[in-house]
């Protein structure tokens, strides 16, 4: 794995507290570990004697170009890994020329990220006062983000076995509050249980933006998020931070994609460690994949420059990855590169 020794320095360097939460999944992490050895489980057919001199892997994604198809997945408040937070972040992605999608529960507001960012989407939690809600899409919007990615798969946090919530963290309130305006307590911050289908045009209505849903593993549901407005679906399962025992998304990822058509941009995340991963997750279908913990460990030992190092050194492994497969672009990958399953 590409990051295996700089998550090493970020456990030294990070209370032990923190590093848990940010490494750590839900219940036995049986889905996290999957993750990872889903991807490792699909072989590649490489094409050979194609002109491989120059790869491009620079791609287009609801209007914004990207130097390559991978982006920084929201993750809460990255003041535990770095003094400069989110703004760090928002600097190293767009330094690397990618795309940061700012988790509602940054720890630096929304307005001062944007200022660093170059192109960002905004993930939403929906919060039990919907009122607050509708007031940080409509700030999000306001401060420049493209689009807003509705995360549907925390009705309630996970239990992280590792961790028990949030209490034990290093984090103030002003941290843990930064973006929720008007709000004086943590108690008040819960997101909503009750969440649905109709949130997603209600998003896209109080907002102006399109709207991806992140968190689907089902086709059924993929379709119904479509149905519904959404502009695009992350096949994704949190890290491994949810439901534990759900499916690696790797194996999630062909019915959706099969079932959807096309008609929207399916994305996937979760154990994508390597320009050999990237390659299988567009190999089956999807139009870019999202990076969580690596961008959390390059945060914490270098700041703005750790971010933009752990982008790039990802996106040359995909230029590498895709010579040797004998691809010189991304829409040359298809599922041929795919060799079919062994039997059981
Ligand atoms: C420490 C941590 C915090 C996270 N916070 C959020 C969050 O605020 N919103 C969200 O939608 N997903 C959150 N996620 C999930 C990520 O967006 C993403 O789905 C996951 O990290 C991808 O897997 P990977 O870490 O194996 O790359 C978090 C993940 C981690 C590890
Ligand atoms: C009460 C704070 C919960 C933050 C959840 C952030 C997240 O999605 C994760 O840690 O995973």
């Amino acid at each position: 794995m590409l990051y295996e020794a700089l998550e090493a320095q970020a456990r030294e360097r990070l209370p032990q507290v923190v590093f848990d939460y940010f490494a750590g999944g839900s219940g036995e992490e049986s889905t996290l570990a999957d993750n990872t050895a889903a991807w490792a489980r699909l072989r590649l057919r490489p094409r050979v004697l194609r002109d491989v001199s120059s790869v491009d892997t620079t791609t287009e994604l609801l209007g914004s170009t990207l130097s390559s198809p991978v982006l920084v997945a929201p993750t809460a408040f990255h003041s535990l890994a770095h003094p400069d937070a989110e703004l760090a972040t928002a600097q190293g992605t767009r330094e690397a020329g990618s795309l940061l999608v700012l988790s509602s529960r940054s720890s630096r507001r929304i307005e001062d990220v944007a200022s660093h960012a170059g192109p960002w989407w905004f993930q939403v939690y929906v919060f039990r006062d919907r009122g607050l809600t509708r007031a940080l899409v409509q700030r999000a919007a306001a401060a420049g983000a493209r689009a807003l990615v509705l995360t549907a798969d925390t009705p309630y946090v996970g239990r992280k076995r590792r961790n028990r919530g949030d209490t034990s963290l290093p984090l103030s309130d002003e941290d843990f509050l930064a973006n929720l305006e008007g709000l004086t307590h943590r108690a008040l911050a819960e997101q909503a249980p009750d969440v649905t289908f109709a949130d997603i045009s209600r998003l896209s209505e109080d907002s102006g933006l399109p709207v991806l849903v992140k968190g689907v593993l089902r086709a059924d549901d993929a379709l119904e998020c479509l149905h519904h407005g959404a502009s695009g679906l992350i096949v994704s399962n949190h890290g491994g931070r949810q439901l534990d025992g759900a499916l690696a998304t790797a194996d999630a990822l062909p019915e959706i994609v099969s079932a959807t058509e096309d008609r929207a941009p399916v994305l996937v995340d979760g154990g994508v460690r390597s320009g050999r991963d990237v390659l299988r997750a567009l190999a089956l279908g999807a139009r870019a994949v999202l990076l969580g913990r690596p961008v959390l460990w390059g945060l914490a030992t270098g700041g703005a420059a750790g971010v933009r190092q752990v982008l790039e050194t990802l996106r040359e492994d995909t230029a590498h990855t895709l010579a040797l497969a004998g691809l010189s672009r991304l829409s040359a990958v298809g599922p041929d590169v795919l060799a079919p399953p062994r039997a059981p």
